[in-house]
């Protein structure tokens, strides 16, 4: 068995909110004892209902946030221990719900250019990177017009490429398609699907949307700031029950039994192997 990519022990934020002008805070708990493991190479969706913490959780892996207690352990290395603690970028990287966030520079030369020579990279270097991302991603006519000219999909593209250069063992993608048309979510998707193929790395998948779940070989489910549990996504994905606590859609595979049995009065469940092939099947069609 490989040894694991990520472990987080115990984990515990809490955040110190400000009350009023009068510079009064009190503190607030926003995650408490999350345990979670991710291995080299693994798509791992993470979901929960708004505001169960999924956003605070993907800032504490990145180190946006330093948590309150626990441990955070990459590669067998406590965080705390990786010296300069920017090397941390170069094993986990974040891809922001809020793209422009993500962006300092005016547009994507200037802003990988920023980033990597931060990092130590020249600028040949950083040429040659660029070169290839942009050709793998298709990206070279985007890569030199201002940011404020391009569409919300084609940030998420150069986004994704930017945090792709430092060539990460782990990918955190913070509802990537969320405000993406379906064609920018093809390519989206696509470009994960070609990750996962090519085993590049390993995914955190925060979403809300049952097609960037179906990528995923397992997920972990957050409520009110702590993961209630962790199953195979084919489990969740047939488990409507499960669905419905996590506020996530109920696929038409479900729906469609569900209908099935009333009209003839059976109870044919999703653990039929029939209907495993068939949510299978639709699985993959998903994406
Ligand atoms: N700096 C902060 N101070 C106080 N509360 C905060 C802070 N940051 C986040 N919160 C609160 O923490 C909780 C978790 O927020 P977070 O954004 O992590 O949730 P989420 O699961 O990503 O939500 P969503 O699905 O809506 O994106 C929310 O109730 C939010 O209001």
């Amino acid at each position: 068995m490989q040894p694991l990519l990520l472990q987080v022990k115990n984990l515990q934020y809490t955040a110190e909110q400000l009350l009023d002008l009068d510079l009064k805070t009190q503190k607030r708990e926003i995650l408490h004892d999350v345990n979670l493991t991710i291995q080299p190479q693994e798509f791992v969706g993470l979901v929960g209902p708004n505001g169960s913490g999924k956003t605070t959780l993907g800032k504490l892996l990145v180190r946006i946030l330093e948590p309150t207690a626990g441990q955070l352990i990459i590669k067998g290395q406590n965080y705390h221990d990786i010296q300069p603690a920017w090397h941390l970028n170069q094993m986990v990287g974040m891809v922001f719900q809020n793209i422009d966030t993500q962006f300092i520079g005016k547009d994507f030369m200037e802003d990988v250019t920023l980033y990597l020579s931060n990092f130590g990279w020249t600028a040949a270097q950083i040429q040659t990177q660029i070169a290839d991302i942009s050709r793998q991603l298709k990206i070279q006519s985007l890569i030199k017009r201002p940011f404020k000219t391009l569409s919300g999909g084609q940030k998420q593209l150069l986004a994704i490429a930017e945090v792709l250069l430092l060539r990460p063992q782990l990918l955190i993608l913070d509802e990537p398609t969320a405000q993406l048309d379906p064609e920018n979510t093809r390519l989206v998707l696509k470009l994960l699907q070609k990750i996962k193929k090519e085993q590049q790395l390993a995914v955190l998948l925060i979403t809300h949307k049952l097609s960037e779940l179906a990528l995923t070989q397992r997920t972990l489910i957050l409520n009110q700031g702590t993961i209630v549990q962790q199953c195979q996504t084919s489990e969740l994905l047939t488990d409507a029950k499960l669905l419905d606590a996590n506020q996530l859609p109920l696929p038409d595979t479900i729906a469609i039994l569900q209908k099935l049995n009333q009209l003839t009065g059976q109870s044919i469940t999703t653990a039929s192997p029939a209907v495993q092939d068939f949510v299978q099947t639709i699985q993959e069609n998903l994406c």
